[in-house]
């Protein structure tokens, strides 16, 4: 099969070559290449066990890799000195799988965990207001702040994650199955507030995800892992017309249908609603 955009992108945030990993015998990642360019929200999705955890892992150094390179903001990100890879983490947000938050800080303590991390010498004062600035960024009430985690439902806990993830006002950002756990309604509000933010702070989002709403709804491309590499990165117009038979079960399986159907509905209803003056132009609107 063709592979999709091997050619190098000039504005690649970041740009993954020859990646390996592996655990023991079990290799994960070979020669894998992938672009994320400047601006745009990638998906990357896979079957489950395809690795790409381990790719998001790899890239914010959380995960060394057996043979490649890396570069994010045109850095090498690996087997930096200390300091130089504090500087490039600075640049760069994470919401893990689940939220991941301390679950003996509040909210706004856990927002502040990276602010007193990678600026010790800010004033309580300070680290107080900005967390609360991100906490009702990402749609929490302010009252949220205080709260524990074991206090907030699923949805409160990623908004949380995600204030975490912005508190250094990162220009690249990485979520890891965000929606996953989400009701529908709490999965769509979720995603409507990534594209938001990502155009309102001109955010780089990669974005691991099964969620096949989130793909048709904000991203504007996706990235296909399979047979240990990236087999593919396009839109999902572009990955259809590949005759691969992941990517078609995948996306015109009958689950894959039905988020294409879906979307089309939502986009047509927002649509019709913002003509008639009523609400402003759906997420897949905006950013065609
Ligand atoms: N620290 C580790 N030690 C050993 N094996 C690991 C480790 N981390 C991941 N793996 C293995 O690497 C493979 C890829 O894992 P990864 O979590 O990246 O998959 P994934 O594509 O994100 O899967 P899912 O969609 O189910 O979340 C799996 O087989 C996993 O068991």
């Amino acid at each position: 099969m063709d592979r999709l955009d091997m050619s190098d992108d000039t504005d690649a945030i970041i740009r993954v070559r020859g990646l390996k990993n592996q655990f023991g015998e079990q290799v994960i990642h070979e020669n894998l290449d992938l672009d994320v360019r400047r601006g745009e929200i990638l998906g990357v999705v896979g079957g489950s066990g395809t690795g790409k955890s381990v790719l998001m892992r790899s890239i914010i150094g959380l995960q060394t890799p057996a043979a490649g390179t890396i570069e994010v903001f045109g850095e090498n990100t690996i087997g930096r000195e200390e300091t130089e890879a504090t500087e490039i983490r600075k640049k760069w947000g994470v919401l893990f799988q689940g939220g991941a938050l301390f679950s003996t800080l509040t909210v706004a303590e856990n927002v502040q965990v990276p602010l007193k991390e990678f600026y010790p010498k800010l004033k309580p004062a300070l680290l107080e207001e900005i967390a609360g600035y991100k906490v009702v960024m990402t749609g929490l009430p302010a009252n949220a702040g205080p709260k524990y985690p074991s206090e907030l439902s699923g949805g409160m806990k990623k908004r949380a994650g995600l204030a975490r993830a912005l508190a250094l006002d990162p220009q690249l950002l990485f979520l890891d199955e965000p929606t996953a756990g989400l009701d529908p309604i709490g999965a769509a509000a979720f995603d409507e507030l990534t594209a938001s933010l990502q155009k309102t702070l001109g955010l780089t989002v990669f974005l691991i995800t099964h969620d096949l709403d989130t793909l048709h709804a904000i991203c504007d491309r996706v990235a296909v892992l399979a047979d240990r590499k990236v087999i593919a990165v396009g839109t999902i117009d572009e990955l259809l017309a590949l005759d691969h038979p992941w990517i078609q079960e995948y996306f015109n399986g009958p689950r894959g249908r039905a988020a294409t159907d879906a979307q089309d509905r939502i986009a047509k209803a927002h649509d019709h609603n913002r003509d008639a003056g009523t609400e402003p132009a759906s997420p897949q609107a905006q950013r065609r």
